[in-house]
């Protein structure tokens, strides 16, 4: 089978790839670039196409798939193959034109032809000093990390300006410092015949890379970890507080309870994992620096309050991490209780109870009067086994930071929960952007531990630094490789830190979707009402580009809160406000978190813009920019051209084209636009600062003596 590819047959063709990429999608086939593969059957098709106007041709599916997975596959092992295949389907062209120009190193004939080019060469040196002459195409290059187009000149030994040129033949437009990406190096590499192979340089900052999968014979069960979250009041500490009452010291006769951030309790023989810090705030920041540590959410429901605000958020951070749920109905003792309501009320946002024919565990308990706890631990024993987790604990210790903060005496304390493995005093390990050796371990009654398994808390010291809740721990063979990593890591978040890592947004959204690494947008939606939050909701799912659908994580009426920031932070989403703007707490952790808020007051803009987004056809978006002030001194009443305003600029300027606002006592009495702005009899394009002019509003005649005129011009927001 001949592999054609898409700039291949743009040349034969005369044509650009961009007309032939074009010309695919017309006949619904599916080409990611111009380096990919067309079928036989692809090109007939093309062919008639290019020859008769536009025949729809739907390809065999088979072929698509392939052509998708060649792309995806084409990492540095597995693509040698590939690599050598293409590199001799384009070795005779090549080789041909480089024994004309250059010497070779390939094949046996145009060996010969080089020597006795070389040959004449040297004899003609004396005339031509040796130095003109190029040096060798090299057989194969090899590359980490990208290439410039000047770096790929250099080592292909060719001029950068013949590189400039012949990418522009191939549609690519480059100039010589910017960065190659990898096609396009394999694409000159292969009109050149040079061999090209990309190292990948294993990242040793990421922990990813040092993780072995574990046999399923080495796993066996470890203890669930569950995370309480529920609405205020609703009684998440008190719960917290009776299970560790009445178990741990039941468990451990004698231990004294120490808050680590997590504490563990027996039960039929069991041991169950609970993290200390209620509340979804906490569970999502984890989530949000990467750390899944939650295998089940408890969530607190009042009998006597039932279904707030906070607990439907709560459902929705649980549902987004994916954790399965148990349903705590508490305060059963009290007057007014009424469990029924609270079922009811969860079953309209999916949690229905078993007895109702749906697959929610409800428990009904009272935290205070310590009654239910059993019935609560028994069904989490039970979530876990359906759950099956398991952990093999011979194996150096993986896991996250719960706390971690400075003590004056022992330096750096850090709560870990180990995951998978086995933590010991004396281990060298990297948390976080830190490192160190565990020097002592406490556990969650206070006593001394030199050992660790998985789903156990404990306290350690240390480390170099202190990391964050959240971070990720791993332990390392020897103390040079922790300490190698641990300081690659700082330097890489340092750097990281700099470059201020964006989260997913509107303006880059199209670039994921196009790389193929976004299937779903995840939104959260808030609105001034119910009704809008429904209506938005539905309008907004029905969106489908590209195969990429909108999933709705998190919809609520009122403002944005910063819990709904940091649930779009760890879920990657983005944040609309219909008719609602965000709080200043929320403002400022969407700023810290780079999440992107999009604020609407027209249904139809919202759809428009998310729609335009996925199709990468954005408008630019602007800002406003306040450029001046100016007071109004004196107000002169003309009959044919309505009220001027006298005015002083007291700071910046105003320019003929800006908008305005006029401002009484502090509050904006209208907002428009300048009709005339003179000095004297003069119309000007702009007065400074310290001048005085006279400027009638658009459509405003109310303009009264003190008035601020603020002057602003909208900017367009510069993307990068
Ligand atoms: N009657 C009764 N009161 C309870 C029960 N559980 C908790 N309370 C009371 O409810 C109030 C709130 O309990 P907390 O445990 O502080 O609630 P919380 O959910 O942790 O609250 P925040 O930490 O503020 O979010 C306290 O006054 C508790 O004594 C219960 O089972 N029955």
């Amino acid at each position: 089978m001949s592999k054609l590819r898409v700039y291949e047959y743009a040349k034969q063709k005369k044509l650009s790839s961009k007309q032939v990429i074009n010309k695919l999608k017309e006949l619904n086939v599916e080409v990611s670039n111009h380096m990919s593969t067309i079928s036989d059957q692809t090109k007939v098709e093309l062919d008639k196409s290019f020859n008769q106007g536009s025949n729809k041709v739907q390809p065999g599916k088979g072929e698509n798939d392939k052509t998708v997975q060649q792309r995806d596959n084409k990492q540095a092992k597995n693509s040698s193959n590939q690599k050598i295949e293409k590199k001799q389907s384009n070795k005779k062209p090549n080789q041909q034109k480089s024994s004309q120009s250059q010497p070779s190193v390939k094949g046996k004939g145009t060996n010969k032809n080089n020597r006795k080019k070389q040959q004449n060469n040297q004899s003609q040196a004396k005339v031509n000093p040796p130095k003109k002459e190029k040096p060798a195409t090299p057989e194969k290059i090899t590359y980490s990390g990208g290439l410039t187009v000047s770096d790929l000149a250099e080592k292909i030994n060719k001029d950068t300006s013949e590189l400039i040129k012949k990418l522009m033949t191939l549609g690519v437009m480059a100039t010589k410092n910017q960065n190659l990406d990898a096609e396009s190096i394999e694409l000159i590499c292969e009109e050149y015949g040079v061999e090209v192979e990309e190292e990948i340089v294993l990242d040793a900052t990421d922990f990813d890379n040092f993780i072995t999968e574990d046999k399923e014979e080495d796993l066996i069960e470890r203890p669930a970890v569950v995370t309480i979250m529920g609405h205020v009041d609703h009684g998440k500490t008190t719960l917290l507080d009776s299970i560790r009452d009445t178990k741990v010291t039941e468990g451990e006769a004698g231990g004294i309870t120490q808050h680590i951030g997590a504490y563990q309790i027996v039960e039929n023989n069991k041991r169950i994992t609970f993290l200390d810090t209620p509340g979804h705030a906490a569970f999502t920041s984890m989530r949000s620096r990467g750390a899944q540590v939650t295998d089940i959410a408890i969530l607190v429901v009042a009998a006597d309050d039932g279904v707030m605000p906070q607990t439907v958020e709560a459902i929705n951070h649980a549902k987004a991490a994916e954790v399965p749920i148990i349903i705590a109905v508490n305060k059963i003792d009290k007057e007014g209780a009424n469990p029924d309501r609270v079922m009811q009320e969860l079953s309209e946002h999916g949690l229905i109870p078993e007895d109702w024919g749906g697959d929610t565990i409800f428990v009904q308990l009272s935290a205070i009067k310590k009654e239910g706890i059993d019935d609560l631990l028994e069904m989490i024993l039970l979530v876990s086994e359906v759950e099956e987790l398991k952990a093999n604990p011979n194996r150096n210790a993986t896991g996250t930071v719960i706390e971690a903060e400075l003590d004056k005496g022992r330096g750096s304390v850090a709560t870990l929960l180990v995951q998978n493995g086995t933590l010991n005093v004396g281990d060298s390990i990297v948390v976080g952007n830190t490192f160190g050796r565990v020097r002592a371990m406490v556990n969650d009654l206070g006593r001394r531990v030199k050992t660790a398994g998985p789903s156990t808390p404990v306290e350690i010291t240390g480390l170099s630094g202190v990391p964050e809740a959240g971070d990720p721990f791993m332990v390392f063979e020897d103390e040079r490789k922790a300490r190698q990593i641990g300081e690659a890591r700082q330097q890489k978040h340092i750097v990281e830190k700099r470059n201020d890592k964006v989260k997913v947004s509107l303006d880059d959204l199209f670039e994921h979707i196009k790389q193929g690494n976004m299937k779903e947008i995840n939104l959260v939606l808030k609105a001034d009402v119910q009704g809008s939050v429904e209506a938005l909701a539905s309008s907004l799912e029905k969106i489908d580009v590209e195969g990429v659908k909108i999933k709705i994580i998190h919809t609520g009426a009122g403002a944005i809160t910063e819990s709904d920031i940091i649930l779009a932070s760890a879920s990657n989403a983005i944040v609309i406000g219909f008719n609602v703007r965000p709080d200043a707490n929320a403002r400022k952790t969407a700023e810290s978190e780079k999440v992107d808020v999009r604020l609407h007051r027209v249904i139809y803009k919202v759809i428009e813009e998310i729609e335009s987004a996925m199709k990468g056809m954005l408008d630019p978006e602007y800002e406003e920019k306040v450029i001046g002030q100016a007071e109004v001194r004196e107000i002169f009443k003309v009959s044919k051209i309505g009220t001027i305003a006298g005015s002083y600029i007291t700071d910046g300027k105003i320019t003929r084209d800006s908008g305005v606002r006029i401002i009484r006592d502090g509050v904006v009495q209208y907002e428009g636009e300048i009709d005339t702005l003179k000095r004297f009899k003069d119309d000007v394009k702009e007065v400074a600062q310290n001048y005085e002019c006279g400027i009638t509003i658009k459509n405003f005649n109310d303009v009264k003596e003190g008035d601020i005129i603020e002057a602003y011009v909208m900017e367009e927001i510069k993307r990068t």
